[in-house]
């Protein structure tokens, strides 16, 4: 059916789009590490074939565990925060080779946070943030123990503020955004739900809860064509409640209409859930009967007959009603007006005869 509102990539998809980007971050990475060894901005011992071939596997399983779908079983099937704990780790790693480019290379943690934006609320955001500061803060650490000689104090006590200073920031930013899109889908789901509540209420009759005659017209287009192309047989049946005014000129409008309600759970009740029901107007009712034979179908309106005149109704205990009903097979390549009209003859013939009956035509 048409539909107002885009659907949603499929989550799969988007997971899989993001996990492009890992790739394509840890590309670029990799590169830029490359060129700071080549041209001694790196340590030139930095060994970036190991780490980035480390960081390119864990990669590949993180892809095969969401591609074949065993990540789903998991509450973040995005793996979200283990792949962030990854990068994380493996930037550390490039920082300690690192030299002058230290400053500007801190800012690489922060590509790893904007992943997490989407899938982390702020408090996780925040432990994230907490996590890279704790990995930068024993890079430091361990520098002062392992290499003294290479320490700069100032410079590492400014970049550790700055980099406190700077996630602190993006997590605020990063939770208000996560904050946003959740709102923002929660929204996209209640105007899909109400959505599909009005798509349902569209096809129905308020009185009865059955298909409205506009949704049965359309399904009779269809059926119609399936008959035609499958050569398989489907009729459809008119049911027209006998002597319906006389209901409400004595007991009146409510009480028709909780007659018309009756017959409307009986005949859904009845008929198989393959069968068509629909209100056609009034006190008409229609069914389509899809493969089906004659005799079927006359016997399964007969029962719905006899079921439907054994109802009784507790504002008048006398009252009996009854039906009539025609019903016909579809001859191929036949127009709806034309089947509709036989359907409406085979029922006239019905009411000719004394009504409470069913006529094949
Ligand atoms: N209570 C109620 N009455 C309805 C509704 N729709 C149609 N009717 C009434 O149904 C009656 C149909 O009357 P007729 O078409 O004369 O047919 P009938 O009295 O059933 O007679 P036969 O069909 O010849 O047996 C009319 O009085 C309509 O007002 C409805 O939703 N509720």
């Amino acid at each position: 059916m048409f539909t107002l509102i885009p659907e949603d990539p499929p989550e799969r998809a988007v997971r899989l789009r993001r996990q492009l980007m890992a790739f394509y971050s840890y590309c670029l990475l990799w590169f830029g590490t490359f060129m700071g060894v080549e041209l001694t901005a790196f340590d030139p011992v930095t060994p970036h074939v190991a780490i980035f071939g480390l960081l390119f596997s864990v990669n590949a399983v993180f892809y095969v565990l969401i591609r074949s779908g065993f990540s789903e079983r998991f509450r973040d099937p995005s793996l979200t925060v283990l792949q962030m704990v990854t990068g994380i780790l493996a930037i550390t790693a490039v920082l300690y080779y690192s030299r002058e480019l230290r400053g500007a290379m801190l800012s690489i943690y922060l590509m790893v946070m904007t992943f997490g934006v989407i899938s982390l609320d702020r408090r996780r955001l925040m432990l994230m943030a907490i996590f890279i500061q704790s990995c930068f803060s024993m890079l430091l650490i361990g520098e002062g123990l392992l290499a003294p000689q290479r320490v700069i104090f100032s410079y590492q006590l400014g970049h550790w503020f700055i980099l406190a200073l700077v996630l602190g920031s993006f997590v605020y930013v990063g939770g208000y955004i996560h904050n946003l899109q959740s709102r923002v889908r929660e929204q996209r789901e209640g105007l899909r739900e109400a959505h599909d509540r009005l798509a349902a209420i569209a096809v129905r009759d308020d009185l009865t809860g059955l298909y409205n005659r506009r949704y049965f017209l359309e399904r009779l287009e269809e059926e119609m064509s399936l008959a035609s192309r499958s050569g398989s047989s489907l009729h459809l049946a008119i049911i027209d409640l006998d002597h319906f005014k006389q209901v409400n000129d004595t007991y009146g409008h409510p009480a028709g209409d909780e007659v018309i309600h009756r017959f409307s759970i009986t005949a859904s009740l009845g008929l198989r859930r393959s069968d068509i029901l629909a209100r056609y107007g009034g006190e008409e009712f229609v069914v389509l009967f899809p493969h089906v034979s004659s005799t079927a179908c006359v016997a399964a309106l007969n029962r719905l007959r006899e079921t439907f005149a054994a109802q009784t109704y507790p504002f008048a205990e006398e009252l009996r009603n009854t039906f009539s009903a025609g019903v016909v097979e579809y001859q191929k390549h036949e127009s709806a007006q034309d089947f509709t009209r036989r359907a409406d003859a085979a029922l006239y013939q019905a009411k000719a005869k004394g009504r409470n009956c069913v006529v094949k035509g």
